[in-house]
């Protein structure tokens, strides 16, 4: 892909659509924090952060998750900076072992949900005794990659634009952006 124009960038975050504030965001983290602890905190979880949109959510989720978990991070990318999907690239497997301990996957965004699915799918065949799955929003169309994918934690519900900000990228961009915005005419 090539590099977009740092002019594109900018006027992409001028004129996009601020759909929820960083308050509104952070309120929907700790929502989530609270509904993970009351179902996990018994149950010693393993914790992966899907990278690279996982970054920001799971840092602020974790530090309002207080009882005993471990915490990595595995790497799969669909979009690779593009703004539409293509076959799931694994670029860095999981490395605790999670054999027969309940696993807790953190992403961004459930969109199409072939990212999310195969995840889980993986997890299972590798011997997880359950597969938790926690996203910050939830992409609502009727494009998912199975009718009832749904993730166990929603944090937020937005329609059918392409998003961007708390760890979600335009070409690689404003994934460091302060709330949830829309691309405009997207
Ligand atoms: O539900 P889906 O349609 O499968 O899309 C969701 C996935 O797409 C994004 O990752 P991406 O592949 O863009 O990599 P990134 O995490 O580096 O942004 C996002 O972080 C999710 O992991
Ligand atoms: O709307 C989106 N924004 C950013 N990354 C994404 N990955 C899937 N859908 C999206």
């Amino acid at each position: 892909m090539t590099m977009p124009e740092l002019n594109e960038i900018k006027n992409v975050f001028d004129e996009a659509d601020l759909l929820f504030t960083q308050q509104q965001v952070e309120d929907a983290i700790t929502h989530m924090a609270k509904d993970i602890t009351d179902a996990l905190s018994q149950l010693n979880p393993v914790v992966f952060s899907v990278m690279n949109g996982g970054l920001v959510i799971t840092g602020q989720l974790l530090t309002q998750l207080t009882f005993p978990l471990q915490a990595s991070y595995l790497h799969a990318t669909r979009y690779r900076n593009s703004t539409s999907g293509h076959s799931l690239e694994w670029k860095v497997p999981p490395m605790i072992d999670f054999k027969n301990r309940p696993v807790l996957i953190v992403d961004d965004i459930l969109d199409e949900g072939h990212t999310l699915a195969e995840i889980l799918e993986y997890c299972h065949g590798q011997g997880a005794s359950q597969v938790y799955s926690a996203v910050l929003i939830n992409k609502q169309h009727d494009r998912k990659a199975r009718p009832d994918l749904v993730a166990d934690f929603v944090g937020l519900q937005i329609p059918d634009r392409y998003i961007f900000g708390y760890g979600m990228d335009y070409k690689g961009y404003w994934r460091n952006a302060p709330g949830i915005y829309a691309v405009k005419g997207m």
